[in-house]
């Protein structure tokens, strides 16, 4: 776990974390599935700024969604909403590199759709030990031990063969679109992101594993690191 004195030492640190591993050598392009919530906007709109709009080499990297709400892209609680307003409006990602999921139709049907771009991406039916999907999976942490958008007692926490699912927390007003956990593993690497005090007792609920966080379930085919600053370290 990497902690941070101030909430912009954390953000600084994981721009400069996910530049230096977005420009090493690849013969493929540079996957990031990102977080929605709060927490990463600033990220967002740190990336999008200089000089890291200058950096990043946006022109061969690839952009997906950890999960969403299930409401049209231009929805205020839009995911793929915010991620287009805070940083794809500002960089020359390639529109063809940039995977939201789908805003319209049924929850479900949305979910096979995302899915069935995953699996073409990835080239193969089955996920295998040793082959990520993705480089990165920038993860949150809400307060009830959620990550993306596996909720505590969900069913889709029990999905091993889906890698897109959906769910209706009793706490969101929305339907959800999220990654599974066979998904979100499938990562070179999981990276978490948690600010505030009010993170404490939830970071040493999963730090301590406690199975009833779905966040503490999360591995990696690489490794998962913890990005945070010392007030949600302070649990
Ligand atoms: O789409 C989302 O909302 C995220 O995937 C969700 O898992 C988020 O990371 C946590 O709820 C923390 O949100 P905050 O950063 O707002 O605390």
């Amino acid at each position: 776990m990497r902690v941070f004195p101030t909430g912009k030492a954390l953000i600084e640190a994981l721009a400069d974390h996910l530049l230096a591993l977005a420009l090493e050598p690849s013969d493929r392009p540079f996957r990031m599935a990102l977080s929605g919530g709060s927490t990463p906007q600033r990220l967002y709109t740190l990336m999008a700024s200089p000089p890291y709009a200058q950096r990043f080499p946006w022109q061969r990297m690839q952009f997906f969604v950890g999960d969403d709400r299930f409401v049209p892209h231009d929805h205020a609680d839009s995911n793929a909403g915010m991620f287009t307003r805070l940083l794809f409006a500002h960089v020359p990602v390639p529109g063809d590199n940039i995977f939201l999921m789908p805003d319209s139709g049924a929850a479900e049907d949305a979910a096979r759709t995302y899915e069935a771009t995953l699996r073409r991406l990835y080239g193969g039916a089955d996920l295998l030990p040793g082959k990520p999907l993705f480089d990165v999976n920038l993860l949150g942490l809400g307060t009830d031990g959620h990550t993306a958008s596996l909720f505590p007692g969900q069913a889709v926490l029990d999905e091993r063969r889906a890698w897109v699912g959906t769910c209706t927390p009793a706490t969101a007003p929305h339907t959800r679109l999220t990654l599974t956990y066979p998904c979100l593993h499938a990562s070179r690497h999981v990276i978490f992101l948690a600010e505030g005090a009010a993170k404490a007792p939830v970071l040493a609920r999963v730090r301590a594993g406690d199975t009833a966080c779905p966040a503490a379930a999360i591995t990696a085919m690489g490794d998962v690191t913890w990005f945070v600053d010392q007030l949600a370290a302070s649990g």
